[in-house]
């Protein structure tokens, strides 16, 4: 089993704070036969990804994985995965070279909320920022009551645009 990143990034506190039977972790190579797409679906859609393409986008975070962060955390008992979240570190040149942590990407399986288990994925994840030099984390307005609860402040509105089928087609026909 191959792990996303080193296991000193997690938190020994996190981990103790954890009911009987569940475990935070990084990612592994072979999350992909405990679920883990089955819970990222409990958030957003996926599609219909094989292990192939899974393998493949692990490869692609593990190349970069001082920068991407995925965590789970695992019902050991069933060795199935109930939570998870990602920090991804941004590397500025606002700050002196300052590192900013987007907090993505965060779900709680549907058989297992209000065990607190997302409040320790953001636990985890905010652990992680500070111990790779990140001076703030940030996240999506998204559910912005459970964030309050897990230690955030409201401060700005996220502005977005999404690209279009036109919009792609004009860049394509141009190369
Ligand atoms: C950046 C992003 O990814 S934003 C998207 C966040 N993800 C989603 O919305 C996906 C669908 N939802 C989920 O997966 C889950 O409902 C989560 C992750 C939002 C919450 O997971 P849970 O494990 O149930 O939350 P947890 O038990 O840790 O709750 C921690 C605290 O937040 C509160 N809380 C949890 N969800 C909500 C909510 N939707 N609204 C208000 N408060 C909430 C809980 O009541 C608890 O407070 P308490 O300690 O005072 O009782």
């Amino acid at each position: 089993m191959v792990e996303l990143f080193s296991t000193n990034l997690i938190s020994p506190q996190v981990l103790a704070a954890l009911p009987a039977g569940f475990l935070v972790r990084p990612l592994s190579d072979n999350d992909f036969d405990k679920g883990f797409l089955t819970c990222l679906e409990m958030l957003t859609t996926i599609g219909p990804m094989t292990k192939a393409q899974f393998k493949d986008r692990f490869s692609y975070l593990k190349k970069h994985s001082h920068e991407y962060f995925t965590i789970v955390i695992e019902d050991t008992k069933k060795g199935v995965i109930v939570g998870a979240g990602t920090l991804l570190v941004e590397r500025k040149f606002v700050h002196l070279n300052g590192l900013v942590g987007h907090i993505e990407d965060i779900v709680t399986h549907k058989d297992y909320r209000g065990l607190n288990l997302g409040l320790r994925v953001i636990d985890t994840l905010k652990y992680i920022g500070l111990k790779t030099g990140c001076y703030k984390v940030d996240c999506s307005e998204k559910n912005v009551p459970f964030y309050v609860k897990c230690g955030f402040k409201q401060k700005e509105v996220e502005m977005v645009l999404y690209y279009d089928e036109n919009d792609k087609a004009k860049i394509s026909s141009k190369l």
